[in-house]
């Protein structure tokens, strides 16, 4: 490690060679600290997933895939806050969704956005599990304590979740909760992001880059698909050789793009027809939010309302949505629990409550339209 003998202590911690430098050292000179992680297993014994969210863990990731195949004509629905920043909020989030899906079960297949890893354009909040108290003093620990809290939590209120994953170990930790991920716009033509998909449970949307270009999301599904061996972690928190089988069930997922929105009819047939370039199922899934509604919560409900005329027309191509959502509408900047505004988004501004709910009748009626539709072109 550095030049010679002992490495220097502070307070029984050691010291980086960025906060003693030592001029025969040529390692680790940038790093300002190593803090030792609880082990995955450790963490998912101590917040254990009971037998009932295990099993809803396992019957929805089933669901989804029936979705994605085309064999369940339901619409797979991705909801939820841009981010989870208060657990209360979440928990009040997902007891109103939950409810208010109850009787739509029969047309819509939905799973509740539960982010806790925000990847940036530039800097910023970079989520709960990295900076729980939203301070900068990125209280790891506890933010992974928090988030698998919420995540069981979540899944006890009936609700399936989705998360995008974003650290190549985090999965570890909270993936056996989870039936939907994401492999976000940062990161479809990462390596490490597709070897991490292919290594995953859960069906994993991934998409398009944010110049909106599909073809690399494309790509991830073909090379997450494939078996694949490199750098992890194992349960005990070992650094491991990690092989993975291949992961079969990695869609697209349109979110717009720098040059513009992609979820038009016009762009889902683009897409289409470059899976069927590249032999792979015609299905894919459209984010109303992001790049195909410039952030803006109310534009988003117009998109959705948009996508949800093509799902009614027929549109046999879009198996799922993705809307962000929250109680309150709208946005705000993060900042300590206890100046902000309750249910309101610390990230991207998000539908409030009320139109939430009034677009999952609209969305529900759209696949009950495209079932007749089908039925009548037969
Ligand atoms: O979904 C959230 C954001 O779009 C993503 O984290 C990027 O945010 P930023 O452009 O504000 O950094
Ligand atoms: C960051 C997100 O989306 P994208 O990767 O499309 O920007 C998100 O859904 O939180």
């Amino acid at each position: 490690m550095r030049g010679q003998g002992r490495p220097p202590e502070r307070d029984g911690k050691i010291m980086s060679p960025a906060e003693s430098p030592d001029p025969a050292s040529t390692n680790d000179l940038r790093i300002t600290g190593f803090q030792p992680l609880i082990p995955p297993g450790e963490l998912r014994a101590a917040l254990p997933l009971d037998v009932e969210s295990a099993r809803l863990v396992r019957e929805s990731r089933q669901a989804v895939r029936g979705v994605l195949s085309g064999e369940d004509d339901r619409l797979l629905l991705v909801v939820g806050p841009c981010s989870v920043h208060d657990p209360v909020a979440a928990h009040e989030y997902a007891q109103r969704l939950s409810e208010a899906i109850a009787p739509l079960r029969d047309d819509l297949c939905v799973v509740m956005r539960v982010y806790f890893e925000k990847p940036r354009t530039k800097l910023g909040w970079k989520g709960l599990i990295n900076d729980p108290d939203m301070d900068g003093t990125h209280d790891v620990q506890r933010g992974l304590r928090m988030a698998r809290t919420v995540l069981l939590d979540v899944l006890a209120t009936g609700l399936p979740v989705a998360c995008e994953f974003l650290e190549p170990t985090s999965p570890q930790y909270i993936a056996d909760t989870v039936t939907w991920g994401a492999i976000g716009a940062r990161t479809p033509e990462s390596q490490v992001h597709r070897q991490l998909a292919s290594g995953l449970s859960m069906p994993v949307g991934f998409k398009n880059a944010t110049d909106g270009d599909v073809q690399p999301a494309i790509d991830g599904c073909y090379t997450a698909a494939g078996s694949h061996v490199f750098f992890g972690i194992d349960d005990e928190g070992r650094g491991s050789i990690v092989s993975t089988a291949g992961n079969p069930d990695c869609h697209i997922v349109l979110r717009g793009g720098r040059g513009g929105p992609n979820y038009r009819s016009e762009d889902v047939r683009d897409a289409l027809g470059l899976l069927d370039k590249a032999e792979m199922p015609r299905r894919l899934v459209i984010d109303a939010s992001h790049d195909n509604s410039g952030k803006d919560h109310i534009r988003q409900a117009a998109v959705v309302r948009e996508i949800a005329e093509q799902v009614a027309r027929g549109e046999s191509g879009i198996a799922g949505l993705m809307m962000e959502s929250f109680l309150a509408e709208g946005r705000q900047q993060p900042g300590p629990r206890e100046t902000l505004t309750y249910g309101q988004s610390v990230t991207d501004a998000c539908i409030g409550w009320p139109e939430t709910e009034r677009l999952l009748g609209e969305l529900a009626a759209a696949v009950r339209s495209r079932r007749e539709a089908v039925r009548t072109a037969a």
